[in-house]
Order: structure tokens, then sequence, then C-alpha cells
């Protein structure tokens, strides 16, 4: 039975060895641009090699999924890191691109089995996102160390 001591968790993560592919959006640049930059801070921290990072932009969340398959079936990432904010407008849009995009991308890791890790901001407001982009509390920095420790855990 796999202990997750086998693979280390939270400080102990070592990601010298983990490819990581990073796929983010351009919509709501300063806020994913954030998260994106405490995506990288946690990848520094737990050793991974920037020459094993591979980065690409897609238009919007809706796009997503796609991008992540692409680069799960490419067979080059052990983990594949999707940003992205969406915001509530005064219309059902967010609810259907956010149930989309959460199930798509559920379903790509399930049937690569390549980890994907939802870093999607699904908020009501952009304080709410800011909130969430920002110091200790940047959702990025969670979603970069989940990412080695799922890797190393598919590689165990
Ligand atoms: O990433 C986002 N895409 C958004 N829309 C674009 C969508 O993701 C697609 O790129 C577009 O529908 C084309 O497929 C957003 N809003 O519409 O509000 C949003 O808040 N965030």
């Amino acid at each position: 039975m796999m202990s997750k001591d086998l693979v280390g968790f939270g400080d102990d993560l070592d990601g010298s060895t983990c490819r990581i592919g990073i796929v983010k959006t351009r919509w709501n640049p300063e806020i994913v641009d954030s998260l994106y930059e405490g995506v990288r801070a946690a990848l520094n921290e737990t050793g991974v090699k920037d020459e094993n990072v591979y980065d690409t932009t897609v238009p919007g969340s809706f796009e997503l999924p796609l991008a992540a398959r692409f680069l799960a079936l490419s067979r080059q990432c052990d983990v594949v890191i999707t940003i992205g904010c969406l915001i509530k407008g005064e219309t059902m849009h967010f609810e259907y691109i956010a149930e989309a995009v959460t199930k798509g991308l559920m379903d790509i890791q399930l049937q690569t089995t390549i980890p994907v890790i939802f870093g999607v901001l699904t908020v009501l407001t952009e304080e709410q996102a800011v909130a969430r982009s920002k110091g200790e509390n940047n959702h990025g920095i969670s979603w970069g160390k989940t990412a080695v420790e799922m890797a190393l855990l598919r590689n165990a």
C-alpha cells in the first residue's frame, strides 16, 4: 500500500525529477499571472528544474481542458497545472463554463492517468479573486506543491 511518506508532502517534496506542464489563460491576466507566480515559487521551492517546466497559454478557461489534454497526451509532462479565473457576471455564462471546465479537467486526468491540477478560481467578485491570488493566500502556491506531490505519486 503506497504511503504518502514515500513521496513526501508539504516541505518534504523533491521535485528535481518532475516534468511540469503549465497552461494559463490570457483572460483576467493580472489575477492569472499572480497565481502563476505563486505556482512558480512553489516549483522553485521543491527543486523543480526550469528546463523541466513547459509553459503555454490559451485564450480563456473554456480552452483549458483541450490544452491540458494535448500536454497530457504528449507524454512530455508528469503533471499538468491549469491556471484560470472565472468571475461571475450578469448571465449564466460563468456557471456553464465553470461546470464544463471542471468536468473536462477531471475527465482528462482520469482518461490519461496524468494528474491535472485544477487551478481555476471560480469567484463571484474580482475582490475575491485578488484575495486568493496575493501574498500567503496565493492559491497558486498550493497548486504548485500539489502538482509536485501528484507527479511523484504517479511515478512512485
Ligand atoms: O477565463 C475566463 N474566460 C471567460 N470567458 C471566455 C471563455 O473562457 C472562452 O475563452 C470563450 O468562451 C471562447 O471559447 C470569462 N468570462 O466570460 O467571464 C472569465 O471570467 N474567465
